[in-house]
């Protein structure tokens, strides 16, 4: 079965079908919303109407002062009421538009995050390899709040004034044609230089949204590593950088406020163009005789509501335009592809496994424009027993170990668990198979209790029985709050080799049969080598182990030994049996044993044993 290394070009429209998708999802609320924005809109319609009504039934042709009769005061007071009315329809309708927008984008953000986040986890070593951090945590926060905004604010805001708009119009038609065309002359004009500007707003916004990727990644990384900063004295280094990228980001803010501000200035001009035209032709069309004096009041109380609506589209479409560069932001990590099968098509066995692994003719590369990491690699490693690959920095033994794992397919050839090809299997399993240690244990900031039990809902007695195996708790009693002592991110208060027994203490809890251990003891001192080692064997015990190792003592402990050159194996054997004979373990022994192994030309290596040049494979 052939699987994508590599991440598949995404769809057309992502951006597009991902809000129509959420669009889909939440049809209730905002159906609802869109109703009330209905209602809202007849609303600010009918508000300059009982002005209207008053001025034509009550004031117009009564000269300077005038009685006003019982059927006069009867419309008043129903005037009166009818303007209460229309305040309460409005405040009502603003009230649930708001509150059913606001939480339909609150719910979007929501499920927008917790479906990157999972992507993000879901998605390969493959993948984040090459992607900065700090750019996929703005993803995760500022572009999905963005996008929550969308929704929230701005695509009400440009629903209900493009209605408003509509209804103006519609109102003024039917009181005076020419004024309404009058009214509505600029709009044409605005909506060419809106869609003029929005384009250009929305390559800046993209641009800006690179940018404060590349700043996000920056700062991560340069705090995560704030060790090495001080250590060699770096932090105006680091400044300059970040301040090198903030500023090219002010400029484009700066100009993107700019052309955003150019254009609110000539939407005001246009206004009041308009205003002042519909205002004398008003008056002419009154003195025509062609309208009242309570239509004039109408229509020029639209118009100098007309540009509000204008205006606020203006900047909605502003607003929507960088939402929607954030939005094709998640949606490009959205459509990339999982680059292996995630579990759902694999086959999880009910049981436990028995541990043996066998990697049949695996070859691998990283990427293409790298060297295979891996060539023709065939190894058996027996249910219960230990090999250890040695071999020179770079000749692949932790990409072994990393298949092993499934943290990535080979490109040619199959890992295989119990016999059964990696890939078929489920991913979850396969994972709850293999344990993994590495060089330096990683902690999460939180419990040294917790650490220990990470993912897990193990039990106090538990924690403290794996960490004693793991050679763990005399230093944990130790610590002020014992198993409760809070670690700082990183694992930040506790020494390598104290890490590294947590590490195993870990691994321990969840009684993996397989075990891959890369270089666990790397690093370490003599006195913390042997606790570690002491941690270790209890690990080890009735597991499958691969340990990988540049120690040849280390090896010597183990049943068989690998000995890898550039990607290959070229030799396999029991240990005792290598170095009785002529062999490249045992060249690797000596070299170890003079400080040389840098020294060690890889082609002697593969030449002391292997003279036709033939890969070793194991029985
Ligand atoms: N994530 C990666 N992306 C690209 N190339 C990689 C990656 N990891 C390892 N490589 C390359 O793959 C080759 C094998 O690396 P690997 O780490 O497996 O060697 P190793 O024998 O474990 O080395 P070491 O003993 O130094 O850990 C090397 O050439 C290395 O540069």
């Amino acid at each position: 079965m052939s699987r994508r290394t590599t991440a598949s070009a995404p769809p057309r429209h992502p951006a597009l079908r991902l809000l129509t998708s959420h669009v889909r999802r939440h049809w209730g609320a905002l159906a609802g919303a869109a109703a009330t924005t209905v209602a809202l809109t007849l609303a600010q319609l009918a508000a300059p109407w009982p002005l209207k009504i008053a001025i034509d039934q009550l004031v117009t042709g009564r000269g300077v002062s005038f009685e006003l009769s019982r059927g006069d005061v009867s419309l008043l007071l129903g005037l009166a009421a009818l303007v209460l009315g229309i305040a309460a329809v409005d405040a009502l309708a603003t009230y649930y538009s708001d509150f059913w927008l606001d939480r339909s984008g609150e719910q979007i953000v929501h499920d927008l995050r917790t479906a990157t986040y999972e992507h993000l986890q879901r998605l390969s070593l493959v993948f984040h390899s090459t992607r900065p951090t700090g750019d996929l945590v703005a993803r995760v926060t500022g572009d999905v709040n963005a996008v929550g905004d969308l929704f929230a604010q701005t695509l009400g805001t440009l629903a209900s004034s493009a209605l408003v708009l509509v209804g103006m119009f519609a109102v003024m038609l039917w009181i005076d044609p020419p004024l309404a065309f009058v009214a509505f002359l600029v709009t044409p004009l605005l909506l060419a230089t809106s869609t003029h500007y929005q384009k250009r707003i929305r390559q800046m916004a993209r641009t800006q949204r690179a940018q404060e990727g590349e700043i996000a990644s920056m700062a991560t990384e340069a705090l995560s590593a704030i060790q090495v900063i001080k250590a060699f004295g770096t932090e105006r280094f680091e400044n300059d950088r970040v301040q090198v990228r903030s500023a090219e980001r002010l400029e484009i803010g700066v100009q993107s406020s700019r052309v955003e501000a150019r254009f609110g200035a000539l939407v005001d001009v246009l206004g009041a163009v308009a205003t002042a035209l519909v205002l004398a032709l008003g008056v002419l069309s009154v003195a025509d005789g062609r309208i009242s004096a309570g239509d004039l009041v109408v229509v020029v109380a639209y118009t100098n509501k007309l540009y509000k609506p204008l205006k606020d589209i203006a900047k909605q479409s502003t607003r929507a335009a960088r939402a929607f560069a954030r939005l094709e932001r998640i949606a490009e990590i959205l459509s990339f592809d999982m680059e292996l099968g995630d579990g759902t098509d694999g086959w999880t066995p009910d049981r436990r496994a028995v541990g043996t692994i066998d990697l049949h003719d695996v070859s691998f590369r990283y990427n293409e424009e790298r060297e295979p990491a891996l060539q023709g690699v065939t190894l058996h490693v027996p249910a219960g027993s230990r090999l250890a690959l040695v071999g020179k920095s770079g000749a692949g033994k932790s990409t072994v170990g990393a298949l092993i794992a499934r943290f990535y397919d080979p490109g040619h050839g199959s890992v295989r668990v119990d016999g059964q090809d990696a890939r078929e299997l489920s991913l979850r399993w396969v994972r709850d198979q293999v344990g993994v240690l590495l060089q330096d244990t990683i902690l999460f900031s939180g419990s040294v209790r917790d650490n220990i039990a990470y993912g897990t809902d193990a039990d106090l007695a538990t924690v403290r029985d794996v960490a004693r195996a793991a050679g763990a708790l005399s230093f944990i009693d130790a610590l002020p709050d014992g198993l409760d002592t809070l670690l700082g991110p990183g694992g930040i208060g506790l020494s390598g080799g104290q890490r590294q027994r947590i590490g195993i203490a870990r691994v321990l809890l969840r009684d993996p049969p397989v075990l891959v251990l890369d270089e666990p003891t790397t690093g370490l001192d003599a006195a913390s080598e042997a606790l570690v080692m002491a941690g270790l064997n209890s690990l080890v015990e009735g597991r499958t182990t691969i340990l990988i190792t540049h120690s040849v003592e280390l090896a010597r402990k183990a049943d068989h030994v690998a000995v890898m050159v550039d990607g290959r194996i070229v030799e396999y054997g029991a240990p005792e049996q290598l170095l009785s004979g002529d062999s490249a373990f045992r060249l690797l022994t000596s070299a170890q044993q003079r400080h040389d192994l840098e020294g060690l030309d890889p082609s002697t290596l593969r030449d002391a044993l292997v003279p036709d040049d033939r890969t070793a494979e194991n029985p």
